[in-house]
């Protein structure tokens, strides 16, 4: 049989297009190694270096992140265009000649290859034929052609009426599940498009239920951005924010497959330079320090408390006088150091200045009166001497500032939690219970790890208030560490008789093994705070740092406090924000975007809705959709884009707690695929400890927000209800993560919703 004339018409173009590959990849190879063999003398030299080697590195990472399924798309448009023809092929990434002017392949984010998203029958945007090819390792598999014009495709008119590449995106979403998320590029569907692609700046909230592919649209919206602002953007960067370390874990792939380096993600626990919050909290806890309301007037009371006066009889010793530090003198102080309005520790400078200014003055006044009238003896030049002098005496600066301290965020809010006497101080009209909710004993960890990811908005607002500079801190710890390598210079120079090295210069792996003074851990982390650091990295290690474009996924979890951090680094508001307020979790999330929005920018962010649902069979959709109905009857339930035959059905236990029966059954049901057993999150521990046995991952429900599994198995349905906050917003979550199989296991009984699910062993799978 005589192979398809399209499949060689198109290999031929493959292999030209690999081969263009392969010598860019050369060329980029060579450069960079040549960069990297250069001298840089001077600073500016050493900067030019620095961006040459960002500029060939990120180059070569877009060309591997391009080779597998480098071309998938061809349109044959109705019209020859004078510039590209009536031929545009379409692909990861642009490719063009070695004259850099004829176009062999067109970036998918380029505006000539948006035709290919968009085209239906109904409106094929002048597109005649639209091809999709599958290639594998540099060979053309199959070719799927679609005929815009003739209408030789689906049109019944229902969900598959506004389908882009039907076929394409059936083999996509019925692929079994590897546990890291994939990029969509070739199967990106109209709604997706406008959203990936829209134009205008502000803040746009992307509404969507479970499975109609927000958390792809965000991410390929990032990789637009970079592509279609990259001056812009890759200086400032792109903040993409997500629930929790597992979900970024899942999508952490898919901007590297796109060619995308210069995006930071992260969750809000990890948003704070420095800090690895590690801690959990109780519900109330979380709620209180999530809802701005509560917790702004307690932190900014917290503040002022620590602008305290002194107790009677504080003094100093200064030129054989007994100075008195009191009330008075600190009052006055204190009111000139607030008049500035500027944060505590940058104020603590006018503190000073105006309790020493005050001290000397009445030192002038006692030592200098005239015995005989009392008159003014001393001289502007005397009273400036006592003035300087008295700035010399640690002890006097030490005893002015126990008033007006310098404070850090973390010390300030072990300080609340630990502190009986001060938190009850600082949190004026809370109840015993609310303000018990907050207690926790002070154990500094490392990385403040004892910090929790509610706390960490807190130590924003906190080093808001304080004028706290993550990055001066950094470059504290980096000036301890040029001194404490200096040290062992010192020491080494003394052991060895040698003349001293100069070890701002670049490291000699020579020299540094002779450093047994300091252990590898430490040279280690000197090397980490010298190393040339990318966009992502510096914003993240500088709280200061403000993006170009922030993303905020699952972002109906956020709280109150948590917008205001996120508005912290965004000043220019332009945002995406997907969510869906149907599946918050959160006690301090939100159900409102209005109420989330309406003090930022009251009236001007817009909300598009994604209305079909790629992950979810028909079949599960049914039962998901009656709770959506309960959580929120204004929403328009997602429709299900497919349907797989395969019924989800209900277990039932009697004698057996239900984690285990639940695994039990996932185990002997031998599914092909990822399996999940999620489990109410007052059940993390038990989950914890059965997670991964036989391949099969336990969860929490919160922590499976986001995922998704080809099959899942929901223990306990009543559990989830009752349990959590927004129980009815958990089961619905739980329901939405299979992508074939669903199975409800219980002891107790089904809610209403699932009362008529098939009981095993009816149904047929
Ligand atoms: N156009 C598309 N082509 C192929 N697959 C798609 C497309 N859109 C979405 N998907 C797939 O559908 C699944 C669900 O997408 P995603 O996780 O982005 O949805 P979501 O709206 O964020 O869901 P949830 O709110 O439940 O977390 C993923 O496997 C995704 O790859």
């Amino acid at each position: 049989m005589n192979p398809d004339p399209r499949l060689t018409e198109e290999q031929v173009h493959l292999d030209v297009l690999y081969r263009r590959l392969d010598e860019m990849r050369k060329t980029a190879a060579r450069r960079l190694s040549e960069t990297l063999l250069e001298s840089a003398g001077t600073p500016q030299e050493l900067s030019e270096r620095e961006s040459y080697e960002r500029h060939y590195t990120q180059m070569l990472a877009r060309i591997d992140a391009a080779e597998h399924n480098l071309y998938f798309g061809r349109l044959d448009m109705e019209h020859d265009d004078p510039e590209t023809g009536s031929v545009r092929r379409i692909g990861r990434m642009g490719i063009a000649e070695a004259d850099h002017v004829t176009s062999l392949l067109l970036d998918w984010r380029a505006p000539l290859s948006r035709p290919f998203y968009l085209a239906t029958p109904a409106s094929p945007e002048g597109v005649s034929r639209r091809r999709h090819l599958r290639t594998r390792r540099r060979t053309v598999r199959s070719i799927s052609d679609e005929h815009l014009l003739s209408g030789e495709i689906d049109t019944d008119g229902g969900i598959g009426a506004s389908v882009v590449n039907e076929s394409a995106l059936v083999t996509a979403l019925n692929a079994a599940r590897t546990g890291e998320m994939t990029d969509i590029v070739e199967t990106i569907q109209r709604e997706q498009d406008e959203i990936i692609r829209y134009p205008q700046r502000g803040v746009m909230v992307v509404q969507g239920g479970p499975g109609t592919g927000k958390t792809a649209v965000a991410l390929h919206r990032a990789a637009y951005l970079l592509y279609t602002y990259r001056d812009t953007l890759e200086r400032s960067g792109v903040l993409i924010i997500g629930p929790n370390e597992t979900f970024l874990d899942y999508i952490a792939q898919v901007l590297p497959s796109l060619g995308e380096t210069g995006v930071l993600l992260s969750t809000i626990g990890n948003l704070f330079p420095g800090i690895v919050a590690g801690a959990v909290d109780s519900r109330r806890a979380a709620e209180l320090k999530g809802d701005a309301d509560r917790i702004l007037p307690v932190l900014r009371a917290a503040v002022r408390a620590r602008e305290s006066l002194p107790p009677q009889g504080v003094s100093v010793q200064f030129d054989g006088y007994r100075l008195p530090v009191d009330s008075e003198l600190i009052k006055a102080a204190r009111a000139a150091a607030r008049a500035t309005r500027r944060p505590h520790n940058l104020a603590q400078r006018t503190f000073l200045r105006a309790a020493l200014d005050e001290l000397a003055t009445r030192h002038a006044r006692r030592l200098g009166a005239s015995p005989l009238d009392g008159s003014q003896l001393l001289t502007a030049g005397d009273l400036i001497d006592i003035r300087q002098e008295l700035e010399s005496e640690d002890e006097v600066v030490r005893t002015i500032l126990q008033f007006w301290p310098t404070l850090t965020p973390q010390e300030l809010l072990r300080d609340l939690y630990d502190d009986d006497v001060f938190r009850r101080k600082v949190t004026r009209g809370w109840d015993d219970d609310d303000r018990a909710a907050l207690a926790r004993p002070a154990h500094p960890l490392p990385d403040d790890a004892d910090m929790s990811p509610a706390d960490v908005p807190l130590l924003d607002e906190l080093a808001e208030l304080l004028g706290y500079r993550t990055d001066e801190a950094l470059r504290e710890q980096q000036i301890q560490w040029r001194r404490r390598i200096a040290e062992a210079q010192d020491a080494l120079d003394i052991l060895t008789g040698s003349a001293p090295q100069d070890l701002e210069d670049d490291l000699d792996p020579e020299l540094l093994m002779a450093y047994d003074l300091i252990d590898a851990e430490q040279l280690a982390e000197r090397q980490e705070v010298t190393e040339y650091l990318t966009t992502a990295e510096r914003a993240h290690s500088d709280r200061s740092w403000t993006f170009g474009h922030v993303i905020v996924d699952e972002a109906q979890e956020l709280s109150t406090m948590a917008w205001r951090m996120i508005m912290r680094r965004i000043p220019n508001r332009w945002m995406t924000v997907i969510g869906d307020t149907a599946q918050t979790g959160d006690p301090a999330g939100t159900t409102s975007w209005d109420r989330i929005f309406s003090p930022y920018v009251a009236g001007r962010w817009r909300q598009r809705d994604l209305t079909i649902n790629y992950r979810t069979p028909a079949e599960i959709t049914r039962y998901a959709n009656r709770l959506l109905t309960r959580i929120d009857a204004d929403q328009i339930p997602p429709k299900s884009l497919r349907s797989n035959g395969i019924e989800p059905y209900a277990l039932a236990v009697a004698d057996t707690e239900t984690l285990p029966a639940a695994l039990a059954a996932a185990r002997d049901a031998h599914w092909p695929g990822l399996t999940a057993v999620l489990v109410a999150d007052t059940r993390a521990a038990e989950a914890a400890a059965s997670d991964d046995i036989d391949g099969i991952r336990v969860l929490p429900l919160s922590a499976a927000k986001g995922l998704e599994f080809d099959n899942v198995v929901v223990a306990e349905p009543a559990e989830l209800i009752e349990t959590s906050p927004r129980g009815f917003s958990d089961l619905y979550v739980g329901l939405t993560r299979a992508t074939q199989r669903l199975v409800v296991v219980h002891r107790l009984g089904l809610p209403a919703d699932l009362a008529d699910l098939p009981a095993a062993g009816g149904q047929h799978n």
